[in-house]
């Protein structure tokens, strides 16, 4: 498989609109569209790529229309960067991403291509576990008393998951380590750690599922410079190693993860 860290940079611009008429996408909505911006490197043998394809979403008893036939595609193995003003469905998306919500219309999974670029078959569904997802001030949600039980704490309790929690556990190592948590003392109370330091836990919480897919929105909301630095200096290493797609309103995020800033087309 070949795949190469790549940057793809994506604009989210729609802002909903109330219909009375029947749920009809293209007519009733104004134009949602994702822009990429910039892709750094092309894919050239068997890669996949997560696959959002004429997604539209309305809340259930409503008539209002979030999203109107989103598409883009992510490979693995990139970084990709969703960027919107307020209000104009970034976690929306997201949660449809995470299967938090059901697309009304559309579709979302793993395609896989080969060599020749042409896909190897259907595209397979995105399993919502295999989704990890740092959602805004993740730390305001931290509940135990060591660093260990944060991580742990979502864990199988269930008999008969013991060769689930022994993966986990194997993972834990890892995850710590990935996210340069190795250094600090796992019995050291969460809240007592850096702003960074605090996304750093957050990240390693969903870096034990391994996900095939991870999220974070806004990453960088809230913190100090050195932390933004501290988390920027994470997600460079990250992307290396995962696909990863970020949801922000600020621009810097991707010109500073990206190789370069490319104009909006
Ligand atoms: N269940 C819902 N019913 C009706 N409207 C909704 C619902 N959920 C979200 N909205 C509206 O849809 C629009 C998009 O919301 P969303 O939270 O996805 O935007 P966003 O880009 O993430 O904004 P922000 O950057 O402020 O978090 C907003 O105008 C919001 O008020």
């Amino acid at each position: 498989m070949a795949t190469s860290t790549s940057s793809v940079f994506f604009v989210i611009n729609q802002r909903p609109i109330q219909s009375p008429a029947p749920f009809s996408p293209k007519s009733c909505y104004r134009k949602l569209s994702f822009k990429r911006l910039h892709q750094s490197h092309r894919v050239s043998c068997d890669y996949s790529c997560v696959e959002v394809r004429g997604v539209s979403y309305r809340p259930p008893g409503t008539q209002l229309n979030l999203l109107n036939e989103v598409s883009f595609s992510l490979p693995e193995k990139s970084f990709g960067l969703i960027f919107g003003q307020s209000g104009s469905g970034k976690t929306t998306l997201l949660q449809l991403l995470a299967g938090l919500s059901e697309p009304t219309s559309g579709s979302i999974g793993i395609q896989r291509y080969g060599n020749d670029g042409n896909p190897c078959h259907s595209p397979e569904p995105l399993p919502p576990e295999k989704v990890g997802i740092v959602f805004q001030f993740p730390e305001r949600y931290f509940v135990a008393d060591t660093i260990l039980n944060e991580v742990i704490f979502g864990w199988p309790r269930l008999k008969g998951s013991l060769q689930l929690k022994e993966r986990l556990a194997l993972n834990l190592q890892k995850a710590i380590t990935w996210v340069g948590l190795n250094g600090i003392s796992l019995e050291k109370d969460p809240h007592s750690l850096s702003g960074g330091y605090k996304r750093r836990l957050a990240l390693a919480i969903q870096l034990v599922q391994v996900p095939d897919l991870l999220i974070l929105d806004e990453p960088l909301a809230g913190l100090d410079w050195k932390a933004r630095a501290d988390v920027i200096n994470l997600l460079k290493q990250l992307k290396k190693e995962l696909t990863v797609l970020v949801v922000s309103h600020d621009l810097k995020v991707g010109s500073i993860i990206g190789r370069r800033r490319s104009r909006i087309s």
